[in-house]
């Protein structure tokens, strides 16, 4: 993985992964994250296999980052936003795990925004 203290100049794309490192943490850290931590255990929850087709989760999106694996940052933001629509599919919008989705959203796409710029 770069290193993202370094001072030196470093190519874009080491920059962009450096934002995916820091995004990913705070969405890590966030107190509404606790649903999306780590991947929906299929064989206990009724249903996910089937209705769910791409399962998605912060942790599996930090392996592929420190794997490589996002060639571009487009990839990124599909698989997190992947987290979020398979949430709002399987889960209420008035539910527990529907209203922290939905915080974790608007959290994401204000700060990625934010760090865009
Ligand atoms: O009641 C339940 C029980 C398990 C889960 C959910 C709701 N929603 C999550 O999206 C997936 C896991």
């Amino acid at each position: 993985l770069v290193s993202c203290t370094k001072r030196t100049k470093t190519p874009k794309s080491e920059l962009a992964v450096c934002r995916y490192v820091l995004l990913l943490a705070e969405l890590e850290a966030h107190q509404d994250a606790w649903p999306f931590l780590r991947p929906v255990k299929l064989k206990s929850v009724p249903g996910y296999k089937k209705i769910i087709k791409k399962p998605m989760d912060f942790f599996t999106i930090k392996e592929k980052l420190i794997n490589n694996m996002y060639l571009n940052q487009e990839n990124f933001v599909i698989d997190v936003n992947l987290v979020f629509d398979n949430c709002q599919k399987f889960n209420e919008d008035d539910s527990e795990i529907g209203r922290a989705g939905h915080r974790m959203k608007r959290f994401f796409d204000k700060r990625w925004t934010e760090l865009l710029h």
